[in-house]
């Protein structure tokens, strides 16, 4: 499990790991860690030519003193000094070394192997300030590596909000813990490949991270494993509530992704029945309403829906309900909210936005703040969908997860469908929500990493890499 911690969780660790050493062994660590990071990325260390941007805080601090480490093994160093002061014991240890302030910043930025970005830190607030961003744009235009030091300068370490310009980073060394923004889009996607440097923090830092983000082995733990007793009905049925006669491919697609979930059957539900026959003849199918088609241990409600009823009937139901697509467009927010089973909503930002009342651009700016607020607003599970894919429990206690699978290739019609049928089909496999919309998510990802392997895939590529993806992550 890789964990993500909030500024002032970080900071407060700090200061308790700080209060029992002595001044400046924190800053050490981290610049130590971070000289480290740079000499495997450089290969080289003697001969080449660094550029240190240093703000006026901290941050510039960890960015000098690894400067001058670096100078130390014959690195020629140069600093570009931002903000009205420099960290002073950082300066006298750079020049100290050997290293000096630039005359002419663009003139060394131009012939630089390296470029540390230590501006701002977790101090930073907002974007880049004018004076940074001439300079910022011709380290970003030379040949060099941009190495972040412990967040990408101009992004907002507690939402990955990326307010006005920012730092484009190849990679970023982290002092401690990950903060939120290096795993959340928009943010995440400026910080480049992220390491991070431990410097003690563990033991002070609370149990319950702002943000979680499964890896194999936790996946694995939830995944549904048929026992010597199991059939198909205890492994549980999903009733699948998709596609009309405009989209009956959503319903081909949706059953696509239940049939690989884990529930011991697929009831499909609706009028696409033959088409999704003609493709999988193990669906059970009825053409509906739901509350005649049979007892299931979970719903998936929405996807090429269009404006055939059924929502508020599968909402009244007392087993768990996904609802996707079209049915977040039809659904009553009282009615989910008097549930007393779990219900799991997975929006794109579109569909996210629509629900909050606000613009796309809103929800695609801040994320984890739309996906709490919709989890807290309609009492539900909420899974958004997008190039950083989070989980929100109606608890607001428990962590946020962010799934760190996928790629842009997803974004590709219907592959939401599949999602929504897999997603649906580990609900009635019995897996709690919250479980069942990261487990689905991950798996999600992974086979389309699989299926794509760096080529466009289509939707049903996805749900046939399914299996492989599953036999990846149980190993
Ligand atoms: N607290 C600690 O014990 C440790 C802190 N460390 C480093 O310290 C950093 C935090 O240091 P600080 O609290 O001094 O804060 P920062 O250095 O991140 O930033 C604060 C400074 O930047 C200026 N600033 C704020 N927003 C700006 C903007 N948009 N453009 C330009 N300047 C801006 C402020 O006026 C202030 O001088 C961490 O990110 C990390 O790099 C590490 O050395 C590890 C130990
Ligand atoms: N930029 C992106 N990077 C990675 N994954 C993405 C991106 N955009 C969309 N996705 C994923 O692609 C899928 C698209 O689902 P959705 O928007 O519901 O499309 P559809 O309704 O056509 O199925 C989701 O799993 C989403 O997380
Ligand atoms: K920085």
């Amino acid at each position: 499990m890789r964990t993500a911690y909030r500024v002032e969780t970080v900071r407060a660790a700090e200061a308790a790991l700080m209060a029992r050493l002595p001044d400046g062994a924190l800053m050490q660590r981290a610049a130590a860690g971070l000289a480290g990071a740079c000499a495997t990325i450089l290969g080289r260390v003697y001969g080449a030519r660094v550029v240190v941007l240093a703000g006026s805080g901290d941050n510039g601090g960890d960015a000098l003193y690894a400067g001058a480490r670096l100078a130390r093994r014959g690195a020629g160093v140069s600093a570009v000094l931002l903000g009205a002061r420099a960290h002073e014991g950082g300066l006298a240890a750079l020049t100290r070394a050997g290293g000096r302030v630039a005359d002419d910043p663009f003139a060394v930025l131009a012939r630089a192997d390296l470029v540390l970005d230590g501006i701002t830190g977790i101090g930073g607030r907002g974007g880049l300030r004018p004076d940074a961003v001439p300079v910022v744009r011709a380290a970003r235009g030379s040949d060099a590596v941009v190495v972040a030091v412990d967040l990408p300068s101009g992004v907002a370490a507690d939402t990955g909000a990326v307010d006005g310009e920012a730092v484009r980073a190849d990679a970023t060394v982290t002092f401690g813990a990950y903060k939120p923004g290096l795993l959340v889009d928009p943010a995440r996607e400026y910080a480049g490949a992220v390491r991070l440097v431990d410097i003690g923090l563990g033991p002070h830092l609370p149990s319950v991270p702002e943000l979680e983000a499964l890896q194999h082995a936790d996946v694995a733990r939830l995944l549904p494993v048929p026992r010597v007793e199991s059939d198909k009905y205890r492994r549980g049925v999903v009733g699948v509530v998709a596609g009309s006669a405009r989209y009956p491919g959503a319903a081909v697609l949706a059953v696509a992704g239940a049939l690989r979930g884990g529930a011991g059957a697929v009831r499909y539900v609706g009028p696409a029945g033959q088409a999704v026959l003609a493709r999988y003849p193990e669906t059970l199918v009825h053409a509906g309403p739901p509350g005649r088609a049979g007892r299931v241990q979970a719903w998936a409600i929405g996807p090429g829906l269009g404006d055939t009823p059924g929502v508020d009937e599968v909402l009244e139901s007392d087993v768990p309900v996904l609802v996707d697509a079209d049915g977040l467009r039809l659904l009553d927010p009282a009615a989910v909210r008097a549930r007393t089973a779990p219900t799991l909503l997975t929006p794109h930002a579109g569909e996210a936005a629509a629900l909050l009342g606000v613009a796309r651009d809103d929800v695609e700016a801040r994320r984890l703040d739309a996906v709490r607020e919709l989890a807290a607003r309609y009492g539900a599970t909420v899974l958004l969908k997008g190039s950083t894919t989070l989980v929100a429990d109606p608890r607001g206690d428990l962590p946020v997860r962010v799934n760190p699978t996928g790629t842009g290739w997803l974004a590709t019609a219907g592959s939401g469908d599949v999602l929504s049928g897999l997603a649906g089909s580990l609900l009635a496999a019995g897996l709690a929500a919250r479980d069942a919309a990261s487990a689905a998510a991950y798996l999600h990802g992974l086979a389309a990493r699989r299926a794509a392997r760096g080529a466009p895939v289509a939707a049903h590529d996805v749900a046939d890499a399914l299996p492989g993806a599953w036999r990846d992550v149980i190993g």
